[in-house]
């Protein structure tokens, strides 16, 4: 089984992150995760402190000379903006005086619709959102992509498979139907503006950003992942909690502003007749093959060993310049929420998280049925499986 876990605040000194249940001999590199880090700070609609704050990534426990060494392996990533910081965010009691003097430690009372402001002060009975905003913040899937990093070099070396997405839609401007990039496709969709892997697309959608920015105001999107080389029969249809697409929902709905998840064509397969819905299946010079992938690759909960394909649909950032109504809890009065800096539009960056999210949960159910200490014990027992399949 693989575990992973996450540590730290936005504006903290730096985010831990932990994965457990790797085999060893993953060939992995610090430039590996600095290579993903840079990618999930890229995108038009991307806020101010995705220029000037720097992911400072250090591989601290689990990987020795470039390989992993089937411990568990932690990541750290430093926030480059902690001196700013360090007094606000101090893990050890700060002198009040000195305290009082922070323009920054000014309790921030006026929660923002749509964040996780009011229900966390709630919950936790703060009377000060900076402890809630800190952790739901977005910035801890800087700590995911990292690991997501990892899970991909070994789904890479174990089995062959690429993980590779893009945006489907911002707003509303949604690419044709029929887009689905191939497994070597990310390094030209990294290249577009807003990893919309159809240029005609990108141009209005780049324009739909900057008309929501003119006008003090934010998008959310949709973006598609896509698994490359699955073998068919990863997660299972005995129950519930280990169905591949129930473990995927789960890890993309987790990812901050998610609300909603599709596997293939999702929502569009339910208004569809069962004739047009599935995907036959046709023997081919000795080998099964689907004619369509409107499942996704995903039948009864298990991989079908077609392209998979997951959406999931991303809210626009609450943190909105026009900013909306509220009440500054502090004198019960109407107000306008919190507004600082934001991004105007997270779903390109948002595409890199969910790719990790969905190698992390791709890795998991690969060594569940391959399982191996090592990475060529995976390979090994994957290929085996592969050449004993009784229907190719
Ligand atoms: C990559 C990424 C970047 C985000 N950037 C911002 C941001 O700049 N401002 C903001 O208010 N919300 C941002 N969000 C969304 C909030 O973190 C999220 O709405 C909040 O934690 C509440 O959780 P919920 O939307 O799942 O209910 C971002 C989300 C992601 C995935
Ligand atoms: C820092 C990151 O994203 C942040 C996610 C985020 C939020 O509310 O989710 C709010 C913004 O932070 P701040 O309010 O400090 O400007 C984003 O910049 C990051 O992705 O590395």
């Amino acid at each position: 089984m693989l575990r992973w876990l996450t540590a730290g605040e936005s504006h903290g000194q730096q985010l831990t992150a932990v994965l457990e249940g790797l085999p060893a001999g993953v060939r992995v590199r610090t430039a590996d995760l600095d290579v993903d880090l840079a990618r999930r700070r890229l995108g038009h609609g991307r806020g101010a402190r995705m220029s000037f704050e720097q992911d400072e990534v250090t591989l601290t426990g689990g990987v020795r000379h470039g390989v992993t060494q089937g411990g568990p392996i932690a990541v750290q990533v430093g926030n480059t903006e902690w001196p700013r910081w360090q007094t606000v965010m101090s893990p050890d009691p700060v002198d009040p005086e000195v305290l009082a003097g922070q323009a920054r430690n000014a309790p921030l009372t006026r929660p923002r619709p749509g964040h996780a402001d009011l229900a966390g002060m709630q919950k936790y009975g703060f009377d000060d959102a900076r402890p809630v905003l800190e952790r739901a913040s977005a910035r801890e899937t800087a700590a995911r992509v990292a690991l997501g990093t990892i899970a991909r070099a070994f789904l890479r070396q174990a089995l062959g498979v690429e993980v590779v997405s893009h945006v489907v839609a911002i707003g509303p401007v949604t690419v044709p139907d029929g887009v689905v990039p191939g497994p070597q496709d990310n390094p030209r969709i990294d290249e577009d503006p807003v990893r919309c892997a159809d240029p005609a697309t990108s141009a209005v959608m780049v324009a739909e950003v900057d008309d929501a920015r003119k006008n003090g105001d934010t998008l959310g999107g949709v973006v598609e992942v896509v698994v490359h080389g699955l073998p068919p029969g990863l997660g299972s249809h005995v129950h519930w909690d280990r169905r591949l697409d129930s473990r995927l929902a789960a890890a993309l709905m987790g990812v901050q502003s998610v609300k909603a998840v599709e596997v293939g064509d999702g929502l569009e397969t339910a208004r569809r007749r069962g004739s047009v819905a599935h995907d036959e299946i046709v023997s081919e010079d000795g080998r099964l093959r689907r004619v369509t992938d409107r499942a996704g690759g995903i039948e009864g909960g298990m991989t079908n060993g077609e392209v998979l394909r997951v959406r999931a649909a991303m809210k626009p950032i609450s943190t909105v310049p026009r900013a909306l109504a509220t009440v500054d809890v502090a004198t019960g009065d109407a107000a306008v929420a919190i507004n600082q800096r934001s991004d105007a539009c997270a779903v390109p960056r948002g595409s890199v998280v969910m790719e990790a999210m969905v190698a992390l949960v791709c890795a998991d159910a690969a060594l569940e049925k391959f399982g191996g200490d090592s990475v060529a014990e995976t390979a090994r027992n994957a290929r085996a499986y592969l050449d004993a399949l009784p229907f190719r």
